[in-house]
């Protein structure tokens, strides 16, 4: 499998991708695995504080791990061939909806990064024109009209009844759609990211490389009372997170936030932010935060995972260390070689 080209840049992950961040969701634990023996003096102790308490258990624990290190080694590979299955024979339903238009967007939120356009624009004037949530530097703001979101979601709704192939949205939610296999990526993320997201990001958090977004993954999650009703605590693979609520119809499910990362275990105080469905909350990818249990209908969200590789070149997110590069797909994690030029820099002077 080799690196590809998407515009001027060549994206690569980090070779942690197999050892790093493995979600043992009954023990709502992440784990490193290299070796069996390092595991066990790793995590033995801990498990079985968790209940991890038979041979037997700590066996199929080691199985879940195998399985998901080999899902992960066969994942690019993997996706391109779901990518061309779904090419060939999935026939959308509404394929206005794949290009991103003018018309889909809320007023508020063009009229945001008209502002944010403006040369005159400052962090302070942008300030009045979101709705700044109790937690801390995350905020709020319209994104999408409401028909748009019924039309999102009655697509992406047609395409998980259809027979193509899926894949999960990522390490811990097991319901979702992965956007770049189903064709969104060209014509919706990249201009919403590049031409929407990123004048707000520049002001908004230029200190977590919010001036010099160059890539995405960008995911639908799903919860169901049938399905996942609720995601454990965790931040993302990700430098800004925009997710956005789209539908259907749901009851509580709302996010949560706790400290940075990098901060000190301590006290955490949760603040909770409200899903409404059109509206979007940004966030940091690296401010921890969860989902509370949806009690009742079905909750659907589209989440970017929005990467800057200026940034995230000097430091993996997932492993803490210089990132090891291995080659990917399309975007892979987002980190480039070094002497390469980013792709967006027209925010990157301000
Ligand atoms: O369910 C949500 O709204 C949060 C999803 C999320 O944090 C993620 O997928 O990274
Ligand atoms: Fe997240």
């Amino acid at each position: 499998m080799t690196g590809e080209v998407k515009g001027k840049l060549e994206f690569y992950g980090c070779k942690c991708f197999t050892t790093n961040n493995i979600f043992l969701e009954e023990y709502n634990l992440h784990v490193r695995f290299l070796t069996e023996q390092q595991f066990r003096q790793d995590y033995r102790a801990m498990l079985l504080r968790l209940g991890c308490d038979s041979d037997q258990k700590f066996k199929d624990v080691l199985n879940k791990i195998s399985q998901e290190v080999d899902r992960r080694i066969h994942l690019d590979e993997a996706s391109a061939e779901r990518a061309a299955a779904i090419r060939c024979t999935y026939r959308p339903l509404h394929p206005h909806v794949y290009r991103l238009e003018e018309s889909h967007l809320a007023p508020q939120f063009k009229k945001i990064v008209e502002y944010c356009r403006n040369v005159e624009a400052s962090k302070e004037g942008l300030l009045k024109l979101l709705e700044e949530e109790a937690a801390t530097r995350v905020y709020r703001f319209p994104v999408f009209e409401r028909d748009f979101c019924r039309e999102l979601v009655e697509e992406l709704d047609h395409f998980e009844q259809s027979p193509a192939p899926k894949g999960r949205p990522n390490t811990m939610n097991n319901s979702g759609i992965l956007l770049d296999e189903l064709g969104f990526d060209e014509a919706f993320i990249t201009p919403l990211r590049e031409q929407y997201l990123l004048p707000l990001t520049s002001f908004l958090y230029p200190d977590c490389g919010g001036r010099c977004l160059d890539s995405h993954k960008a995911f639908v999650v799903k919860y169901d009372m049938n399905e996942d009703l609720e995601l454990s605590y965790h931040y993302d693979n990700a430098e800004v997170t925009l997710n956005v609520s789209i539908g259907k119809d749901f009851t509580e499910g709302n996010l949560y936030f706790g400290d940075m990362r990098q901060d000190p275990v301590s006290e955490t105080r949760l603040t909770e932010a409200e899903h409404r469905i059109t509206e979007g909350l940004l966030h940091r990818g690296q401010h921890m935060h969860g989902a509370l249990p949806i009690s009742h209908g079905q909750r659907w969200n589209l989440i970017i995972w929005m990467r800057a590789s200026q940034q995230r070149n000097k430091l993996c997110p997932m492993c803490n260390s210089k990132p090891s590069l291995v080659e990917g797909r399309g975007f892979a994690d987002g980190f480039t070689k070094a002497g390469e030029a980013p792709a967006n820099s027209q925010f990157m002077s301000q």
